[in-house]
Formats: structure tokens, C-alpha cells, sequence
């Protein structure tokens, strides 16, 4: 085979000589629950500069023989079936990362069932596979998604949409929320919720006996992500932060809860072939039934609007609003692609946000040096008592390092992601055909020590730049993905934990409650604590 594997992003022309029909994404399902820069909507930071010493330069790799799938190492099915199905894989699927790339080495290829995965765990092989992507990349078998869809009359949102239907809904999103400048005029927004997170801490420390201790804080980030976010994408308040949370907010959890809690079954829902659904019907119903909560929410809430937005026309008014006004009122989408939207938006916005916030305090609290350090950079920019917008955050880049350090390296979110490839490749030196599934193993290369100097320390430094020199793309750690399909929401969620992180940080100091056991991640869809996680908010002086 004729194919040069140092070339840079090295298409293979051969044609394909095993075309594979995924239809069983056991292991992917986990890792999802997921031109030029400038033209990809990928901004600067995307390709933040790597000048620190603690990030390692890219390195270029060997010319060698192209070797087939058949050659490459990797873990026989029956391991994998014990491991996932026996020893609870589904909860360490990081860990059973690591271990595979330390025993098989940086590509290596598992069989679930009749599914081929290809794992990528180097950072320049991923970083070969995302460039060469063409227009509209499928990142895995999301047929159960369009299935529930078909079956009641829903429009699939960017997360399950494919080819041009996808393609035209991310034109329109991605101009509408994919640069920082677009977001930054929700600060007023994000800062109200922050507002009342703050107050929240309050009452909930008030309620325990030592008066500082707030106890499982992912579900006081949890309702702050979704008030947060739900701020943006419905433009009103959901009461999550109140005493008494509205019951359809609560209905909408429980769909929520439903929808992650019972992770393995709604997986399985995707996994079991249909023909066994009747003896094996829970996943499938279950599954359909979370859907069916979280188009519901999403339904009342942008319909509200609507009828707001006609009886404002009816009185003559001018129509202003953000980003579900804009939907509404420009007809780029229709409407159920505006509802299956801000559904799957909402969905992948909330738990990815709270989970990053949880890891984001827990580390601080164990790291009291470093939070004093955050805390006097914030305090010196802007004053005591300021309150940060947008705006602001460029100047603070220590609040940037801490969410880059927790979730680019420590605590990824999504510790993994998956490609299918669109034409033959030829990656890491082994040929894979179009169609074959990839795992992009996020968190190995985030806790590579070739890629981070100390990988195992928490040092949000090392991503502050030092001079202006130096940049590199660093795909050993992309937490919202790359290109032209990654994350659509990145630039909201950043706001809303800056605004957040930086808040709490200026009202109290951050400790760990004894009460609070050794905090190991698991995987449960996302990277999140084993165990909850307590701290104590107590307050500063200034
Ligand atoms: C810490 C927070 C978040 C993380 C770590 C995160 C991460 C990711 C990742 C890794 C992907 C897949 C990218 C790829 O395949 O290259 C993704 C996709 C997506 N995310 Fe996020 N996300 C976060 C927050 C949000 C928020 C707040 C929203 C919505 C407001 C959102 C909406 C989406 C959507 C709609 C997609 C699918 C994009 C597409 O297929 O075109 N995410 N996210």
C-alpha cells in the first residue's frame, strides 16, 4: 500500500476493504454523553498558545510501514466483555483508557459485539484524524436518538442531526453563539443567576450545624448550570435556585435524572436490537419516556415565548431578545427544529457544566495556596467588591487556567469522543477503512506526561502564557472537541463558570468538609465525583 504516513493528514485513496455497518455502540454511547480556524468557528483560544514550559511542543512522528487493522494490538472481545459487563467498565471507562494505551500502546482496536472500535490515545494522531475531517463529521451511530424522533414527529437537533440537515442548523447556531462577543451580552444575565447562587450558598451553609458546610455541591451547581443556561436558551428564569423549585422545572429534572441515572439502560436502549425489545422492554421505554419529559420542558417553554413575541407585535412593540427570539422571529430554523435545538442543547449544557464546576471548587478547596493565589489576581483586577462581566475575563487569566486545568487535563467532562470516518485514513501507520468508529481517548492524552509536564498536578499556571511566542496547537487536551463539529455551546458554558468560579472566589474561601470522603472520578455518562462532595464557604473579609 502506497500511502505516506508522515504526510501530514493522509487520506488513503484505496478503496475501502471492510466497510462496517455500526450498530452496537456500547462503549462510544459513554464517551458522548457529547478549513482555517477562523472559517471552523474556532476562535484563538481554541489554538491557545503553549509557551508555558509545563505543556510539551508537538512532536512529528516516524516514517513506517502502513500495517492493517488486523495487525493492530488491542483487547479480545471476551476481555472487554468482562470488563464492562463484570467489572463495571461503564463506571471506569478513564481508567480502562489508561490502561489500554499503557498496555497496546497509542492506537489499538476493541471488538464490542459486532462493533469495531479504533482507539486514539496519541496526541498527534488525534490531532491528524480532526484536521482531516471533511464538512459534516459524524461522530457515531445515533440511530436510537433518530429513532425516538421518527417515532414522534421531532426534528432532530445538532446532536443527533447528520449531513446537510445537520449542517444547516449548525450555520445558523454557530453564528449565533460560537464567539465569545456573541455570549458576552448574556453577562447581565449569567451574573442574576450567579446573584442568586451566591445566596444560595448562604441558605444552605445557614441550615447545617457549623453554618459553613454546603453539602453535595454538584446539585447546587447542577440547578445553577440550568437556571444559567436555560437564562440563555428560553430567556427566563426556571426557579431552580429558589426554596420551592417549580414543579414543572422538577418534571423536568426527573426526565433529566432519567435520562443519566439510568445511563446503562438508556444505553442499552440504543444497543439492544430491536427484535428483543419485547422481552427486554424497559431500556427502550424508559429511554423514550426522558425524551419525552425533556421535549415537553422545552415545548411550554419556547411556545411561552412565541406567544409573548405575537402578543408584542400585536401591540405594535419592537421585539427584542436573544438567542430563542432571534429563532423565533427569523424563521431560519422551523419550529421543530427549534424545539429539538434548544432540547439537545439544554441536555448537553447542564450536567457538563455543574460537574466542571464541582471539580473546579473541590480542587481549589484542596489546594489552598493556588486559590489565594486566584483570589488576589481577581481582587487586583478588578477591585474589591467588582462585580466580573465578559469582559473582564481576558484579565483574569487564572480564572481561565483553573477551568482549563480542571477540564482540559484533571477532570475532562467527556473523557472521550468518537469520529466516524468519512474516507479511508491512514493514522498512527495502521489503514482504516471509511466507516470505521474511532474513540478519541481524551483523557489518556490529558494525563500524558509527554504532553503535560507533572500531568498528575493541579497548576492552572501552566496555561498562562509567558511571552507571545511559541503557539502550538495542543490536542492533548480539547474538552469541547475540535473543528467544525465541536462544541457549539463552549463559549456559554466558559461564561457561566468564570462568572460563577470568579464570584465565589471574591465572596468566600473555599474548603474541604471532613465530612467529605477521598473524591475519585467515575464515569457515568460524564467524568463525575464517586462520591458527593461537601465544602465548606466561608466568608472572606474584603
Ligand atoms: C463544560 C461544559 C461543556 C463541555 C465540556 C462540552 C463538551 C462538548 C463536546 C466534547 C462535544 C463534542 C464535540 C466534538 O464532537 O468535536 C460537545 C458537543 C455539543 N455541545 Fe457541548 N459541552 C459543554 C457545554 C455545552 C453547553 C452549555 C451547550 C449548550 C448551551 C452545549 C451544546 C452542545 C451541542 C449542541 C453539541 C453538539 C454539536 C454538534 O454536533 O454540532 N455544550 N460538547
Amino acid at each position: 500500500m502506497a500511502c505516506d504516513v508522515t504526510a501530514g493528514p493522509s487520506r488513503c485513496t484505496r478503496t475501502t476493504a471492510e466497510r462496517l455497518n455500526p450498530q452496537l455502540v456500547y462503549v462510544l454511547r459513554a464517551l458522548h454523553k457529547s478549513a482555517t480556524s477562523e472559517a471552523l468557528g474556532i476562535s484563538a483560544t481554541e489554538e491557545e498558545a503553549m509557551s508555558s514550559s509545563l505543556i510539551r511542543p508537538v512532536d512529528v512522528g516516524e516514517k513506517t510501514r502502513v500495517k492493517t487493522l488486523k495487525e493492530m494490538p488491542g483487547p479480545s472481545t471476551l476481555s472487554n466483555l468482562v470488563e464492562f459487563f463484570w467489572r463495571d467498565g461503564f463506571g471506569r471507562i478513564h481508567e480502562i483508557q489508561m490502561e489500554h494505551t499503557k498496555k497496546y500502546g497509542k492506537i489499538f482496536k476493541s471488538h464490542f459485539g459486532p462493533q469495531l472500535v479504533v482507539s486514539i490515545a496519541g496526541r498527534d494522531l488525534v490531532a491528524q484524524v480532526l484536521r482531516s475531517e471533511g464538512v459534516a463529521p459524524q461522530r457515531g451511530n445515533m440511530e436510537s436518538w433518530k429513532e425516538y424522533r421518527d417515532l414522534r414527529g421531532r426534528s432532530t437537533g445538532l446532536i443527533s442531526a447528520e449531513g446537510d440537515e445537520w449542517l444547516k442548523m449548525r450555520s445558523v447556531l454557530r453564528q449565533l453563539i460560537m464567539r465569545p462577543r456573541d455570549v458576552a451580552v448574556f453577562s447581565d444575565d449569567v451574573n442574576q443567576v450567579v446573584d442568586d447562587l451566591v445566596n444560595r450558598v448562604c441558605l444552605l451553609r445557614s441550615q447545617q450545624p457549623d453554618g459553613k458546610t454546603v453539602l453535595n455541591v454538584n446539585d447546587l451547581f447542577f440547578k445553577y448550570a440550568m437556571e444559567a443556561v436555560a437564562a440563555i436558551l428560553y430567556e427566563c428564569r426556571l426557579g431552580c435556585l429558589e426554596k420551592e423549585v417549580p414543579q414543572e422545572t422538577q418534571d423536568y429534572i426527573s426526565a433529566l435524572n432519567l435520562m443519566f441515572s439510568s445511563f446503562k439502560t438508556t444505553m442499552y436502549a440504543g444497543a439492544i436490537p430491536k427484535w428483543l425489545r419485547p422481552v427486554m422492554p424497559k431500556p427502550w421505554e424508559e429511554f423514550c419516556s426522558s425524551w419525552d419529559g425533556l421535549f415537553k420542558f422545552s415545548l411550554i417553554h419556547v411556545d411561552k415565548r412565541l406567544t409573548d413575541i405575537k402578543a408584542q407585535l400585536e401591540r405594535g412593540e419592537e421585539v427584542k431578545g436573544g438567542l430563542l427570539t432571534h429563532l423565533l422571529t427569523t424563521k431560519d430554523m422551523s419550529m421543530e427544529e427549534i424545539y429539538a435545538n434548544v432540547t439537545e442543547m439544554l441536555l448537553a449544557g447542564v450536567d457538563t457544566t455543574s460537574f466542571t464546576l464541582s471539580w473546579a471548587s473541590y480542587l481549589l478547596a484542596r489546594h489552598p495556596h493556588i486559590q489565594q493565589q486566584i483570589h488576589t489576581e481577581v481582587t487586583k483586577t478588578l477591585g474589591p467588591g467588582a462585580i466580573a462581566t465578559a469582559d473582564d475575563v481576558p484579565r483574569l487569566p487564572l480564572i481561565r487556567g483553573l477551568v482549563k486545568e480542571t477540564l482540559s487535563r484533571l477532570f475532562p467532562v467527556l473523557p472521550g469522543n468518537g469520529r466516524v470516518t468519512q474516507d479511508d485514513l491512514v493514522v498512527g501507520g495502521y489503514f482504516i477503512p471509511k466507516g470505521t468508529q474511532l474513540a478519541l481517548c481524551h483523557y489518556s492524552t490529558s494525563m500524558d506526561e509527554e504532553n503535560f509536564i507533572d500531568a498528575s498536578d493541579f497548576r492552572p499556571d501552566r496555561w498562562v502564557r509567558k511571552d507571545s511566542s511559541g503557539r502550538v496547537d495542543n490536542f492533548g487536551s480539547i474538552p469541547f472537541g475540535y473543528g467544525i463539529r465541536s462544541c457549539v455551546g463552549r463559549r456559554i458554558a466558559e461564561l457561566e463558570m468564570h462568572l460563577a468560579l470568579t464570584r465565589l472566589i471574591q465572596k468566600f474561601h473555599i474548603g474541604v468538609a471532613p465530612i467529605t470522603a477521598d473524591v475519585k472520578a467515575k464515569t457515568h455518562g460524564l467524568l463525575c465525583p464517586g462520591v458527593p462532595i461537601h465544602l465548606h464557604f466561608t466568608d472572606r473579609e474584603n
